[in-house]
């Protein structure tokens, strides 16, 4: 069958699986474009294996869902049972064990302690790693895969904020790190769980072959990191009595010691940790790589950005002579938080880049009772519903006719001050009582190294390198982002005329 020229052709026996599996190499914008001819509603059918999926990106649906009937559509047992990796902690949870969990986690991270950490960690791992490190390739003129870089530094920061520990995964050499290695294996199996029917994966699993075997080296991998790491940091703990360190894990662990029936107790610490860490680096890598894809790629942008940030260097100078170039990152520029909490064009671009390139491009639920979505789709309970976000992005009837042009003015009033988008529409961090509980400290991450960057360097996408999604429920890049770097020459004139 086929209803209309716009979608895949529905198979006897096999359902729309031939078409999936034909376009995977280029799924997401295959799939925005059966959504686009669609009118942004489509059922997708597995054949024999009876699954359908109803799949949407119209904004009135996900705030239905995500928001209005949000008790009516929990992750449910097959999203449990899919992400098994991430056992019972935040991500997967549901009920009450995923509230208690998220007020704790919430709690923690709105700590001032921990705000002020996530912004000294941040500028310091670019001005002691980052900096050096670039300055070194564009000194020898090594070419530079900027997506490693990015694995990398978001790894060491996570790692610092949530356990208290810092990899060093960002020096010369690039030593191997099998945990970076092992989530790269597991995202990919868990975006291909989302296609090869249950029975088959499990099956695979089972038998301990295709992707189901990766996956199980990568669990082994995974577990046995935070495994270390937790039990590293208890010994700490008991050693030295109570730490005045605010990491997360430390925080959970001090709390441990004080409330032996603490929802965080046992398993739940090894999987928040492992939740945490698979939530905060990875989105944020994701988000730099394509970041720096699009401002290289948009002279233009990367220009304004540039005149932004020369703004707040000449101020620095103003108020403080030369010693505003700190002597530690061998006198290149760095910059903190508070400065970089006024550049609104910064903001502005991180925000399209979120839009057009959502670093979880997909997100699934299951309805618990019967509803009909505000499109006219009536659901049956079990039924399942896909989000996809990526295709939402580049919907006409959305964004508007230029959806698909990376232009960072969308984001900006007419009197200069940033525009509200609402989260159902711009649906980067989820939206309603799930909404992403890491969105500041991934804003000041991100854009603490993309100033540092764009201001001391000059980056050039290697020609002919070429820049795709990869398939995995992250939207990394497939063949990273290969770049020549080098230093800016940059003048204090430069500066100065920028300011006036
Ligand atoms: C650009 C970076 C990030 C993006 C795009 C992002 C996006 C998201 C999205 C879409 C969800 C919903 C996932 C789902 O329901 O399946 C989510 C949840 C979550 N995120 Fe983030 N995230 C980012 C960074 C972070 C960081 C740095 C942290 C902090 C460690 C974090 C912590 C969380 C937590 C704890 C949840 C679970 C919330 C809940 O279920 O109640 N995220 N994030």
């Amino acid at each position: 069958k086929k209803t209309s020229s716009a979608v895949p052709i529905e198979w006897p026996i096999l359902g729309h699986l031939p078409g999936m599996i034909a376009n995977i190499h280029h799924f997401h914008d295959w799939s925005t474009g059966f959504l686009a001819g669609v009118g942004c509603n489509f059922e997708g059918r597995l054949g024999w294996t009876g699954l359908r999926y109803f799949i949407t990106c119209d904004p009135a649906n996900v705030r239905h869902v995500f928001t209005s009937n949000f008790a009516n559509y929990p992750k449910g047992e097959e999203f449990a049972t899919t992400f098994d990796i991430l056992g019972g902690g935040i991500l997967s949870a549901d009920g009450e064990s995923w509230r208690r969990q998220r007020v704790k986690v919430q709690m923690l991270m709105a700590d001032p302690r921990f705000r002020a950490l996530t912004a000294g960690c941040s500028h310091d791992e670019v001005e002691t790693s980052l900096l050096p490190f670039l300055a070194l390739a564009a000194d020898e003129g090594r070419l530079c895969d900027l997506v490693d870089v990015f694995l990398r530094i978001t790894f060491d920061v996570a790692c610092t904020l949530i356990c208290g520990v810092d990899p060093g995964c960002l020096v010369t050499g690039l030593p191997v790190v099998p945990f970076l290695r092992a989530t790269d294996d597991a995202l990919e199996t868990l975006f291909l769980r989302h296609i090869i029917p249950m029975p088959c994966w499990k099956l695979m699993r089972r038998l301990n072959v295709g992707p189901e075997r990766k996956m199980a080296i990568a669990r082994r991998t995974i577990d046995n990191f935070i495994a270390d790491t937790i039990a590293a940091r208890r010994a700490a703990i008991l050693n030295e009595g109570a730490t005045d360190s605010a990491d997360l894990l430390s925080s959970i662990l001090c709390q441990e010691n004080n409330s032996a029936n603490d929802i965080m107790a046992g398993e739940f610490v090894h999987d928040t940790t492992l939740g945490l860490l698979v939530a905060g680096r990875d989105g944020m890598a994701a988000a730099l790589s394509w970041f720096f894809y699009l401002v290289l790629t948009n002279p233009r942008v990367e220009k304004k950005l540039l005149d932004e940030l020369s703004l707040v260097v000449a101020s620095k100078k103003d108020g403080a002579g030369s010693a505003a170039v700190d002597s530690s990152s061998g006198g290149m520029e760095t910059f903190h938080a508070s400065e970089i909490k006024s550049l609104v064009y910064l903001h502005a671009a991180m925000c399209e880049t979120l839009r057009l390139y959502p670093p979880i491009p997909f997100e699934f639920k299951t309805a618990a009772a019967a509803d009909v979505l505000p499109c006219g789709k009536v659901l049956k309970a079990g039924d399942k519903v896909l989000f996809f976000n990526y295709a939402m992005s580049r919907m006409e009837g959305v964004w508007g006719k230029d959806c698909t042009e990376f232009r960072p003015e969308r984001w900006i009033t007419e009197e200069g001050s940033l525009r509200y988008e609402p989260s159902y529409k711009f649906f980067s961090f989820n939206t309603g009582p799930r909404t992403c509980l890491g969105k500041d400290m991934a804003f000041v991450l991100t854009k603490t190294v993309a100033a540092a960057m764009l201001w001391n360097f000059a980056f050039e996408v290697v020609p002919g390198h070429v820049v795709e999604p990869k398939l995995s429920i992250i939207l990394h890049m497939k063949n990273g982002l290969l770049v020549r770097v080098r230093r800016r020459s940059r003048t204090m004139s430069h500066v100065v005329t920028a300011k006036t």
